[in-house]
């Protein structure tokens, strides 16, 4: 039976780097029946391995709706933070690694940045992610509060 619920699905963002694949994947596992409800945006491999568990045969409930953009170093990274500034991202899981450099980490910064722009609550780590999630206002309708850009978009420039 499908439940029905009475808010708008979120568009959550799952992204992980490669050494913590395996603690997202574990996490999305704990969390699948949620998940399942709403709609799912992840960078390409990451997308992949969330697929095999939010899709499995035993998962036929869940809706199937993922969105796979670019893998990270190919600028998935970068998609993602345009969907944010179109407004089609309303939760981010990142589990990145502090432990190594990467060769997009200027990406990972921008989308950060982003995030933190467009004020989309984020979580970058399995404790955080895990208080994100369990807010009540994942389920419930919540409209995120746009920062008012009019003095930065009106400013004066001088042109010779
Ligand atoms: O590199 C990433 C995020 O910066 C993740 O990309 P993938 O999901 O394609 O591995």
């Amino acid at each position: 039976m499908t439940q029905s619920h009475t808010y708008t699905p979120k568009n959550i963002a799952l992204v992980a780097h490669d050494h913590k694949k395996q603690d997202l994947i574990n996490w999305v596992k704990i969390h699948r029946k949620l998940l399942g409800r709403h709609q799912i945006i992840c960078t390409g491999t990451t997308g992949s391995l969330v697929e095999q568990v939010l899709h499995s045969k035993q998962q036929e409930n869940s809706s199937k709706n993922l969105v796979k953009l670019k893998s990270g170093p190919l600028g998935g990274d970068q998609q993602l933070g345009a969907y944010i500034c179109e407004n089609k991202v309303d939760l981010l899981i990142f589990f990145w690694d502090p432990m190594e450099p990467h060769p997009h980490d200027v990406d990972v910064k921008a989308l950060l940045r982003i995030a933190v722009l467009y004020n989309i609550p984020f979580a970058c780590n399995e404790s955080s992610a895990d208080f994100l999630i369990s807010s009540p206002l994942v389920e419930s309708d919540y409209a995120i509060k746009q920062m008012d850009f009019t003095n930065y978009l009106s400013r004066q420039l001088t042109s010779e």
